[in-house]
Order: structure tokens, then C-alpha cells, then sequence
């Protein structure tokens, strides 16, 4: 009965998405009733099962509650005889998640949430003191018990692990409680169904199917901020699923009073559960990330050595976010295999020469010239202005020498920065720094000691 009531449906779903798309995604799929307001299907494949659920999911609960009134989910478990033609080579390429599924996703019923990262999960998550709060934080709401901080507000600056902790208590929840319904998607992805859902007047089944679920996870909530219809429709779904002691989880770039344009009691709502930020990172957490992805990078490339002291340089080098930090690494890889190097210095230097360039910290002349005067004991207007004797003159010279060395000003641009000195009198004081780091060895201390100050 519900085959041929499926049958009928068909039809419309494929004049709806068109024959291309229906007969990629939705005829290899196998029908298998309601039960208890799931709407069953078996999928040739986790990523059809993932992918339909992603893109088509909504629709298929709308022509779904034509048939049965109650339906509320879809659920896809993978059968591979279910395929009748898989023509993946016309879909999109699959997502890390949809290519190598955890074992866990193939049960969990899947509600058109955004798919999860199988590499974002607690165990691939390197913990240190900058995100441990975070972290704890995070692991206990993944481990279910009572429901204590509602919402969890997580947040941190861009590439410092927002997106991987929520996909790591995504999966923890979904293998601890496979029959808990746990929804993630971005704050995009939720004004996206809003929009869609107003537009086919179908807010009711929206409604519902936000209200149904057990945990409801929101990544980049800061999205939402400025799009007033959105906001308040996110407002009633968060305080319906609070009120009813279900878990919230949201994150964002910053903290819930520094999101502009976000209606006041939105703010004071997501402030009342427990609010922990990731702060950036520091050496140790980057060295200690660096060397659980080389053990990754070795899986994929067996054989190659790499040199004591790069991920060292490559954690002290770059700082700013750890996607970045993975970036580098992962090209460092490829490189030394394609052109069958060991992984040394001259390779790194070579290969990341953009990357470091970028990461580079812009070191200013007046930065320059205030730690100088600060090393030689003297004041800076001394440093600066006309006076010649040598007590001012040398610390002059070593300062010009090193805005030379660190920066990418001019020589006349120095000059004018030295009380408007011309630039041959520059050239004239980075030579004598030069030759003198050669025959004094206090120069060349002080030189190194600066560097390291200045670029520290
Ligand atoms: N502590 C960590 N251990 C292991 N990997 C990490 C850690 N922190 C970040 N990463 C990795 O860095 C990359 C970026 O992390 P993620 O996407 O979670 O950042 P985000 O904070 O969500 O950034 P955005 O603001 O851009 O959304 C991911 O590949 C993630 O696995």
C-alpha cells in the first residue's frame, strides 16, 4: 500500500526537482513505510542517504505528511542492493563526511541537518590550555546526562575549532543515544528552511520539525544577527526547546554581547546557559595539533621523513588560525612527495613561501625605534632627532638597520621617519650596523636580542 501511495508521490517529486535530479538522488531510493511518525528508506549508499536528506529532506516531509499525517523524520539506512542505478559520477563531490561516514551515521536517523565531518570528533581533537574550558564543557554535554548548561554558547575566532567541537558532540550524541534526534546545521542553513518554508506557507511543518528534535545544535549563530524575521523565528524554536529541557548548543565568532544587531533578549537568552570561548591558540596546543595531523598526513603519504625542527618553525611561524596551520602541512606533504624530498627547512621554506610571508607579523618603525631606545637607555625623541654624539648616533643606526631588516619601508621613507634624515644617510648608518655586527660582538648580540624581541 504505502509502496504504491510512494509510487504516486514519485512522480511529483520528480516534475518538482526535475528528471535529472530525481533520477539521481530519488529513484535509487527504496521506500520502507511510516513507524511511529519515521518515514523509512533505504539508500544505495550513506552519501545518497545524506545528501537527500541535506538537500531534499524538507520536501520529502512535505509531500511525506501528504500521505501520513504524523510523519515527522526521515530516516535512510544503508542497503546496497537497494540501488537501482547510483550515478555518482553526475553528483557533487561528496563532503569528507559523506565519503567516509562513521559507522554510527549508517543507524542514526538523520533529520535534514548538514552532515558531519568524520574527522571532527573528540578524539582527533587536541586539547591545551587555551581551549580546555571549551573542550570540558563540550564532552559533558555530549555525554548527555541532565541537562546542566542550556544553552552552550561556544565561541572563538575563525579556524580555532567552533565547527569541529560541534561535530565531535554531534557524533558523540548520535553513538551514546542513536535514537536521541539531533539536529545540526548552520545559522544559514536555518534561515535558509525559514525563508523556504514561508515561501511554500508550510511554517506549521516547520515549526514542528524544529520543535521535535532532542538536541538542536546552531553553528555561526553571529549569522542570524541583522535578519529580524529569522531572529524571531529562531527565538520561539530556542525557548520552545528550552522550556522543554531540551539541549541547545550554539557557537559563534564572539561572545553573545559582542554580536551586533541581535535583539536583546536573543543576547540575554543565549547568555543564560554556560557561555566558554576557545581563546587563540598558543605554541604548545599548535606544535601538539601539528604532530597528531603528521600522523594523519602519514597514513596518506607512508615513507616520508620529515626533519627535526619544522613543526617547531611551523608552530612558531604561524599563528593565526589552526586551518591555516593544516593548510601548511598538508602542502608540505604533497610537495615532498611530488618531487620526492624528505621534509626539511630548504623544502618548507620553499613550498610555504606565501603562507609564511602572510603570517609574517608587521613590525612598524615606531615599534622599532621605541625598543631601541628602550635597550640603549636613552629617550626616543633622542634617537629621533639631530643630535650626533655617538651615544644617540649608534642606537640611530642599529634602529634604521633593523627597519631595514623587518619592514618593507624605503630607505627615504625611513629617513623622513628619522626626523626627515635623507636616505643616503640611512644607506651610510645600514652599512656601518653591517659591518660592525662583523667586528663587534656586542653589536651583534644586541642585533639578535632585538630581532627576537621585535618578531617575538
Ligand atoms: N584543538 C584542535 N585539535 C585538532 N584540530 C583542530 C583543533 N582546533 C582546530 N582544529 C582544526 O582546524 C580546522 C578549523 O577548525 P573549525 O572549522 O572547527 O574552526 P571554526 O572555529 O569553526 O572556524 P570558522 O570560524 O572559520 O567557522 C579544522 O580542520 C579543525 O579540525
Amino acid at each position: 500500500m504505502a509502496q504504491d501511495q510512494w509510487g504516486d508521490l514519485q512522480d511529483g517529486l520528480c516534475r518538482t526537482i526535475g528528471t535529472n535530479n530525481y533520477k539521481t538522488w530519488i529513484e535509487p531510493l527504496r521506500f520502507d513505510g511510516f513507524e511511529a511518525g519515521v518515514a523509512k528508506f533505504k539508500a544505495p549508499t550513506n552519501f545518497v542517504g545524506n545528501y537527500v536528506s541535506q538537500n531534499y529532506g524538507d520536501l520529502l516531509l512535505t509531500r511525506l505528511s501528504e500521505l501520513d499525517k504524523g510523519v515527522r523524520r526521515l530516516q535512510f539506512r544503508v542497503a546496497p542492493q537497494a540501488a537501482v542505478s547510483t550515478p555518482l559520477d553526475a553528483a557533487p563531490k561528496p563532503t569528507a563526511a559523506a565519503a567516509e561516514p562513521k559507522a554510527e551515521a549508517n543507524s542514526a536517523d538523520i533529520l535534514p541537518g548538514a552532515p558531519l565531518d568524520a574527522r571532527f570528533t573528540f578524539d582527533n581533537f587536541v586539547v591545551g590550555k587555551p581551549n580546555e574550558l571549551a573542550h570540558a564543557a563540550a564532552r559533558r554535554v555530549a555525554e548527555g546526562g541532565p541537562v546542566t548548561f542550556n544553552p552552550l554558547f561556544l565561541y572563538g575566532g575563525v579556524g580555532l575549532g567552533k565547527t569541529h567541537l560541534m561535530h565531535a558532540i554531534a557524533w558523540e550524541m548520535r553513538a551514546r543515544k542513536p535514537e536521541l534526534n539531533v539536529l545540526y546545521l548552520s545559522a544559514e542553513q536555518f534561515m535558509y528552511r525559514f525563508v523556504q518554508a514561508l515561501r511554500d506557507r508550510r511554517m506549521m511543518d516547520f515549526k514542528q520539525l524544529f520543535r521535535s528534535v532532542d538536541v538542536l545544535m546552531v553553528d555561526d549563530v553571529q549569522f542570524i544577527a541583522g535578519k529580524d524575521s529569522t531572529q524571531e523565528e529562531f527565538f520561539h524554536t530556542f525557548n520552545a526547546l528550552v522550556d522543554q529541557n531540551k539541549q541547545v548548543i550554539i557557537s559563534a565568532d564572539r561572545a553573545p554581547d559582542e554580536i551586533k544587531d541581535l535583539e536583546n533578549r536573543i543576547r540575554s537568552r543565549l547568555q543564560s546557559g554556560l557561555v566558554v570561548d576557545l581563546h587563540p591558540t598558543d605554541y604548545e596546543l599548535r606544535l601538539g595539533i601539528l604532530q597528531t595531523k603528521v600522523d594523519a598526513q602519514r597514513a596518506h603519504f607512508p615513507g616520508l621523513e620529515i626533519e627535526n625542527g619544522v613543526l617547531e618553525f611551523l608552530a612558531h611561524r604561524i599563528s593565526t588560525n589552526v586551518r591555516v596551520l593544516e593548510g601548511a602541512l598538508t602542502r608540505l606533504f604533497a610537495f615532498a612527495s611530488l618531487v620526492g624530498r624528505r621534509i626539511d627547512m630548504d623544502l618548507t621554506y620553499e613550498s610555504l613561501a606565501d603562507v609564511l610571508r602572510a603570517s609574517e607579523r608587521k613590525i612598524s618603525i615606531d615599534e622599532i625605534q621605541r625598543k631601541v631606545a628602550e635597550h640603549y637607555n636613552i629617550r626616543l625623541a633622542d634617537m629621533i632627532g639631530p643630535k650626533r654624539v655617538r651615544n644617540f648616533a649608534r642606537p640611530r643606526q642599529v634602529a634604521m638597520y633593523l627597519c631595514k631588516q623587518l619592514t618593507s619601508r624605503s630607505l627615504p621613507e625611513i629617513g623622513r621617519r628619522f626626523g626627515g634624515r635623507d636616505h643616503t644617510t640611512v644607506m651610510h648608518g645600514v652599512r656601518r650596523i653591517e659591518e660592525l655586527k662583523i667586528q663587534d660582538g656586542q653589536i651583534a648580540e644586541d642585533l639578535e636580542l632585538l630581532r627576537r624581541t621585535l618578531e617575538a
